[in-house]
């Protein structure tokens, strides 16, 4: 499915694009159809999302450039961890929000592409991933925690592990990973989060993408903001 779905996403790439490139499973699926298509003479100007995405572009020969040489993007294909009917998404499972919102954010159009079991009526099930500046971390989870609070929302708020120490973002980061369940005003707790000075993102994309990709196991369908 995930195949499916970078491969129908690929149709949306141009001849010369200047294109972000996402990060996960989904989108590495995207990346090897991309080197196929680069191999056999189609020229397009990557940005990637992570030093992962970098590393298998470049040992499939996808040239890259970073975000600075290209600030301006015609279109970012990524994944999702959630996206709900109004093509908000939950993202940062693989810790790279950050630099995936920032890409994003640079592009014309992000597309994004997963399979049915990403798809949600309610963001939430999935942990919210938040990335926090290490100094004061505990502090910056004590004031996410009276946010949710003030929201509504409970759950457990824990440092992400990534077997030997606390897992760090391209960005040395932390990511606190928030158990909420179910987020049913995604709008205000992003701005709340926005406005917490430790917190430098978190995996809520709002009004960010333009399409989504969804493949089930038959047949990809295109989602668009109801
Ligand atoms: O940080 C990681 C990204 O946001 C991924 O795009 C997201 O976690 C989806 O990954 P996957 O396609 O592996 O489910």
């Amino acid at each position: 499915m995930k195949i499916k779905a970078a491969a129908a996403a690929l149709e949306h790439v141009e001849d010369g694009m200047r294109l972000g490139i996402g990060t996960g499973s989904t989108a590495e699926e995207f990346v090897r159809l991309l080197a196929e298509k680069v191999a056999s003479g189609f020229r397009i100007e990557g940005v990637p999302t992570s030093e992962r995405t970098a590393r298998l572009c470049l040992e499939l020969g996808v040239q890259l450039k970073s975000l600075d040489e290209l600030p301006e993007l015609d279109l970012t294909i990524d994944g999702a961890d959630e996206v709900d009917g109004r093509l908000r998404l939950i993202k940062g499972g693989g810790g790279a929000l950050l630099r995936e919102k920032i890409v994003a954010a640079a592009s014309r159009r992000m597309i994004v592409i997963a399979d049915e079991s990403k798809v949600v009526d309610v963001l939430g099930a999935f942990k919210l991933p938040i990335e926090v500046n290490p100094f004061g971390q505990v502090a910056t989870r004590i004031a996410i925690e009276k946010v949710a609070s003030r929201l509504g929302l409970t759950g457990e708020i824990s440092v992400r592990n990534s077997g030997d120490g606390p897992f760090k973002t391209d960005g040395g980061h932390l990511i606190l990973d928030a158990s909420f369940g179910r987020i049913p005003d995604a709008d205000a707790l992003a701005g709340e989060l926005n406005a917490i000075p430790g917190v430098v993102e978190h995996g809520l994309f709002i009004g960010i993408a333009s399409l989504a990709i969804i493949a089930g196991p038959e047949e990809a369908r295109i989602l668009t903001a109801s």
